[in-house]
């Protein structure tokens, strides 16, 4: 985790970001862009101060049971939180000027019971314990345990710029220290502390941060270059970049989604990497899909999901979701395969994809979708585990459609 304790500035700045995350119910990364803003830290501060505040919200009740206090008091006892994590990780205090210390022997005592209790010892919540083991049963405590380690990081190369040998050697100039990753061919593992969005590499369009499981759930459209390619739910386009590298530039790729901010944030992207065959479309109504019926060679539904294969990265989510909030997503899920899955041609392929390991979100739906869909033939599917990987959790399914 870290080698040495934060200095007593950084310890501030981690309290601070975990009022902003707990108390006002900011997401993690505009927390961190508030209090990072205007400020000078080298890099390797910026790092670590990452490490311990994610570290801190994937294991926050444990670290709250060992501190003896509630998540909700952060702005009042975030010393005695910081003293508990730094006694857990085996590391001397912080040297803050005003600070709330834990009892040796109250420490261990309350380690040794939490080890007992292994949902709280992963920092898993009570809801999403019961939720997991409903729905993976015994595979659920491998994925709940690797859901609370660290994420790596990761990089495709952008394969209309360069291939990956190239790009690890440009970046090792740079100082940026990367490894191949086994079986993922477009994706480099960062694994030194440096800045990447401050690289000529970034700024020239070579690479994208994107985790090492997305890139392979956007391998699995598998597009060719002139084909028809509609990514329906595209966001800012982390996937339909990829699709466009495998297209070579050649045909026509429509990124579709409901929000135009991130299709505003895509086309910049999609400039800096040299992507020009992108077209984007906002979804206005059901006409936007209708009007697109059976045109598709391949359409890639990455459908708004719990985000639960996720966490690692996005931490702060296991402490605002409920567990109220997945049957509307499910509903949602299974309007858009409907709907959407119409603008597939015929002997044209649906992906449909999540960054959940829930199979109610997952399997379930590709069932229930073919069972009410007989003109879609299932053609394989994977779900890509936290535990096994090492990467973020996903899942994806193929489908061709057999007739109209
Ligand atoms: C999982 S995210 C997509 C991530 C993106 N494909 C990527 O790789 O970066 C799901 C996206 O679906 C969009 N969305 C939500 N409801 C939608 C709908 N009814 N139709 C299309 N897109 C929708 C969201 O705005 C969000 O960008």
């Amino acid at each position: 985790m870290l080698n040495a304790s934060l200095s007593p500035s950084s310890t501030e700045l981690v309290i601070n970001v975990l009022t902003m995350v707990l108390n006002e119910g900011k997401p993690l990364d505009r927390a961190y862009s508030h209090h990072f803003s205007g400020l000078k830290l080298a890099p390797s501060e910026q790092a670590r101060i990452t490490t311990v505040a994610g570290d801190l919200l994937r294991r926050l009740n444990l670290y709250c049971y060992l501190a003896d206090m509630a998540p909700a008091d952060i702005e009042r006892l975030g010393s005695r939180l910081l003293n508990a994590w730094h006694m857990f990780h085996g590391l001397e205090l912080p040297k803050l000027p005003y600070t709330l210390t834990i009892e040796q022997n109250d420490f261990d005592q309350r380690l040794a019971q939490a080890k007992l209790d292994l949902p709280l010892f992963d920092g898993c919540p009570e809801w999403l314990d019961e939720l997991g083991t409903a729905q993976m049963g015994s595979l659920w405590p491998a994925e709940r345990a690797a859901l609370a380690m660290a994420p790596q990081r990761f990089l495709r190369t952008n394969l209309l710029k360069c291939q990956p040998e190239e790009l690890q050697q440009k970046l090792a100039r740079e100082g940026v220290q990367t490894q191949r990753v086994d079986g993922v061919d477009t994706a480099l593992q960062v694994i030194s502390d440096s800045a990447l969005f401050r690289t000529d590499s970034f700024k020239a369009g070579l690479f994208e941060q994107q985790d090492a499981g997305s890139q392979q759930v956007a391998a699995a459209v598998n597009a060719k270059p002139g084909m028809r390619v509609i990514d329906a739910c595209a966001g800012a386009g982390g996937k339909t970049l990829s699709i466009a590298a495998q297209m070579q530039g050649k045909g026509r790729l429509l990124a579709m989604d409901v929000e135009q901010w991130k299709l505003d944030s895509l086309k910049q992207r999609a400039r800096r990497g040299g992507a020009h065959n992108i077209e984007t479309r906002l979804i206005a109504s059901s006409k936007t899909i209708k009007r697109l019926k059976l045109t598709a060679d391949r359409v890639l539904l990455d459908v708004p999901c719990s985000g639960l294969g996720v966490l690692k990265r996005n931490p702060d989510a296991k402490w605002r979701d409920t567990p109220e909030r997945l049957p509307v997503l499910v509903q949602l899920q299974k309007d858009i395969l409907q709907s959407y899955s119409r603008m597939v041609k015929v002997d044209g392929i649906l992906i449909y994809a999540t960054c959940s390991i829930m199979p109610q979100e997952n399997r379930q739906q590709v069932d229930a979708f073919l069972a009410a869909n007989p003109h879609f033939s299932f053609m394989d599917d994977e779900t890509i585990s936290v535990a096994e990987s090492g990467f973020d959790g996903f899942y994806l399914a193929r489908m061709q459609r057999i007739t109209e």
